[in-house]
């Protein structure tokens, strides 16, 4: 896990590269006959990327995105009018029968089919109308990390090219350089506060709450801690109840237009006494964890990226081995 987490910054540049012009007549098409709505088909932690990408989608192009439920097609054999949509797999292996069975349905169902994938030759790049490759490189750990910023890096290239969002774009192409220092931020306080915890809350708002969805996956896979992600809105509909001096927030902020609400959330809860690790902003209480300014739409990524070297060392700490979580394998397949 250390190791190909620390190879993000080296994948992303290959695949800026790489997928250059793909991108860029996929974008092309995109424009020339814009879909009516995308529909996401993805587990795991590439479903985590998915989330990441409809914020992205929608903010960035008002086009609706949504998320499929894959056992409408692969279960309940259902299926639904989908033309005039854009269908975009995300899969590492590009191989798990559901979600195959998902892409399958959207193009019977008229949809135009977009796979995310690191494999080129598997089921799902074979019968995608369009294949971007992650170039990722082999992936052995069970937990997913630079396959998941890869996830994220393409996603935000094609939406950057569709919706000609040059500043976006710049800071694309910068990102492999503040991967690198993400890379290298000391986020040894996580390491402490959570040696001992039973339990946590991720919290992110918009385009991060995919990666709180991504670090609570990770706590629990990796470190043996139970995490649940929640946005900064929805947690106090209930679960803040649970919040206090045993039971810590780790909070995702990006400088955009979440952030003021997510520094109240935070503000609030150190008043309460609670303890809250924050990547992003500057509330006096909280415990920050640093990462390189960059474009907000680009932090998501950074903030991972620091993230996934202090899980490793979570992991280490509370006895773990990172790269063989209990009971679990690299690919996985369900019906
Ligand atoms: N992103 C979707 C989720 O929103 C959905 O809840 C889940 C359930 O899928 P299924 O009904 O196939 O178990 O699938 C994906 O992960």
């Amino acid at each position: 896990m250390f190791e190909e987490a620390g190879e993000a910054a080296a994948v992303v540049r290959r695949q800026l590269a790489a997928n250059q012009i793909a991108v860029t007549a996929l974008a092309a098409q995109l424009r020339a006959e814009p879909p009516r709505g995308a529909l996401t088909c993805a587990r795991g932690s590439s479903d985590h990327a998915a989330t990441f990408g409809k914020y992205l989608i929608e903010t960035r192009l008002g086009v609706l995105t949504t998320s499929a439920a894959p056992s409408i097609s692969s279960v309940y054999g259902a299926s639904a009018d989908l033309t005039g949509m854009l269908a975009i797999g995300i899969s590492q292996s590009g191989k798990s029968p559901d979600i195959l069975s998902a892409m399958r349905a959207a193009k019977q169902g008229g949809a135009r089919t977009l796979a995310l994938g690191n494999t080129a030759d598997s089921p799902l790049a074979e019968e995608a109308d369009t294949f971007l490759p992650l170039h990722a490189g082999a992936e052995l750990s069970v937990a997913a990390t630079k396959s998941y910023i890869a996830s994220l890096a393409a996603l935000l290239h094609l939406v950057g090219e569709w919706a000609g969002d040059g500043e976006m774009l710049e800071a694309l192409h910068n990102a492999p350089a503040l991967l690198g220092q993400a890379w290298a931020a000391d986020w040894s306080p996580m390491v402490e506060r959570l040696a001992n915890a039973q339990g946590l809350y991720v919290i992110g708002r918009g385009l991060g709450f995919g990666i709180a969805q991504e670090a609570a996956l990770k706590f629990k896979e990796t470190c043996g801690l139970h995490a649940e992600a929640f946005s900064a809105a929805e947690v106090r509909h209930g679960p803040m109840a649970l919040v206090g001096p045993d039971f810590p927030l780790l909070v995702f902020r990006q400088g955009d237009e979440t952030a003021d609400g997510v520094d109240e959330l935070v503000a609030e809860v150190v008043a309460r006494g609670g303890d809250v690790l924050v990547s992003g902003g500057n509330v006096p209480g909280a415990i920050q964890l640093p990462h390189p300014a960059a474009h907000p739409a680009i932090e998501p990524m950074l903030q991972i990226q620091a993230f996934y070297r202090a899980a490793n060392a979570l992991s280490l700490r509370r006895g773990f081995d990172p790269d063989r979580p209990p009971l679990l394998a690299k690919v996985t397949e369900t019906v």
